[in-house]
């Protein structure tokens, strides 16, 4: 048992993975061909060996959070005598920048999708709901980019309230890594999903002005945790391969342009830097004080393999 696990039932990978093989086929999550071909198209670094072992259970097992809750909503509805339409069930993700918030969300997506149809599993980041650099710069926040007041969450908890109020359509505002910078007037188009999946590293956090949270709008929530020291190599792989991509495509709009620009090792060093001084600090100041606010915690080890799966007792 990890010390830090207060509060969670630890499951190790092993025997995380043997629930696989204990399911009826109604429960299990379906892995068919056409979704596997999606995983892989999506990021071939992801380890099918994971994808069978950790994700397919952790499907069912959100699959199972889903129908308790559609029982509950039909309960209550037919208790008030109402028969308005049931709101999304929301999963919020959260964890450090480059912990993989964003893989693990599309992954959960895409299989959910292969079992309950495209038009029913939504995902959206918060992200977008980041100021501008312009508006940041403004305020003097651009090195906190990322850090609590660097976020609209007024605009993201009332983009949360009109999900869970059952809203027709609701939008979020898109954000780009590759200008580093949410793009002006582009939005996300969402026409009530039966699930819809949030992440961001700022999805289990308070909200200075406002007496809820919009974890307070989540059915469950997932914090994606690792060491630090991995974490950092993680943001700085990513960093590499950005930079790289951005060579190749030799695009001077991409936001890395400018670290191909110099010698690999000075880029690496900024990165390394910028580790250090912004998402390291957020991190620890920040981000990781909220995991135990999670329902589930995926934990990784080297090459993002999870070996623990800790579940809120
Ligand atoms: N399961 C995985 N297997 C292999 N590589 C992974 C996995 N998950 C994430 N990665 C890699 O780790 C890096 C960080 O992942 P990702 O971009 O999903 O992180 P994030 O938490 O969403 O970051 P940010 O908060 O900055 O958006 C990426 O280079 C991604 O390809
Ligand atoms: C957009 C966020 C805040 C979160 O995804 C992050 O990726 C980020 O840009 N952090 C600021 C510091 C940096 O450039 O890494």
């Amino acid at each position: 048992m990890t010390d830090m696990a207060f509060n969670y039932e630890v499951i190790e990978r092993d025997d995380w993975g043997a629930l696989a093989s204990k399911m009826s086929a109604s429960q299990s999550a379906l892995i068919t061909p056409k979704a596997l071909a999606n995983i892989k198209a999506f990021n071939d670094q992801i380890s099918m060996d994971d994808v069978l072992t950790i994700y397919q259970p952790l499907v069912s097992y959100i699959k199972l959070r889903y129908a308790q809750y559609e029982r509950n909503f039909a309960e209550r509805q037919a208790f008030l005598g109402r028969t308005d339409h049931q709101s999304p069930f929301v999963v919020g993700i959260a964890g450090s920048v480059a912990v993989g918030k964003s893989t693990t969300a599309r992954l959960l997506q895409l299989m959910l999708q292969a079992d309950m149809g495209e038009a029913s599993v939504a995902l959206t980041t918060t992200d977008g709901f980041l100021m501008s650099n312009e508006q940041l710069k403004a305020r003097n926040l651009f090195d906190r980019k990322g850090f609590p007041e660097s976020y609209n969450m007024e605009a993201l908890l009332s983009f949360v309230n009109d999900i869970k109020d059952g809203a027709a359509e609701v939008r979020s505002p898109r954000y780009s890594h590759d200008i580093s910078d949410v793009l002006p007037n582009e939005y996300d188009v969402f026409k009530r999903p039966k699930i819809f999946i949030i992440e961001g590293i700022n999805t289990l956090q308070t909200s200075p002005n406002s007496p809820v949270y919009v974890s307070d709008f989540f059915d469950l929530s997932i914090y994606v945790d690792a060491a630090t020291s991995l974490i950092e190599h993680w943001y700085i792989s990513r960093f590499d391969a950005l930079r790289e991509q951005a060579l190749v495509n030799n695009d001077p709009s991409n936001f890395f342009w400018s670290w191909t620009q110099i010698p690999l090792a000075d880029a690496i060093k900024i990165a390394k830097n910028v580790w250090k001084t912004v998402n390291l600090p957020n991190l620890e100041q920040y981000i990781l004080p909220t995991r135990e606010r999670a329902d589930l915690v995926l934990h990784k080890t080297v090459g993002h393999v999870i070996d623990q799966i800790w579940l809120r007792k």
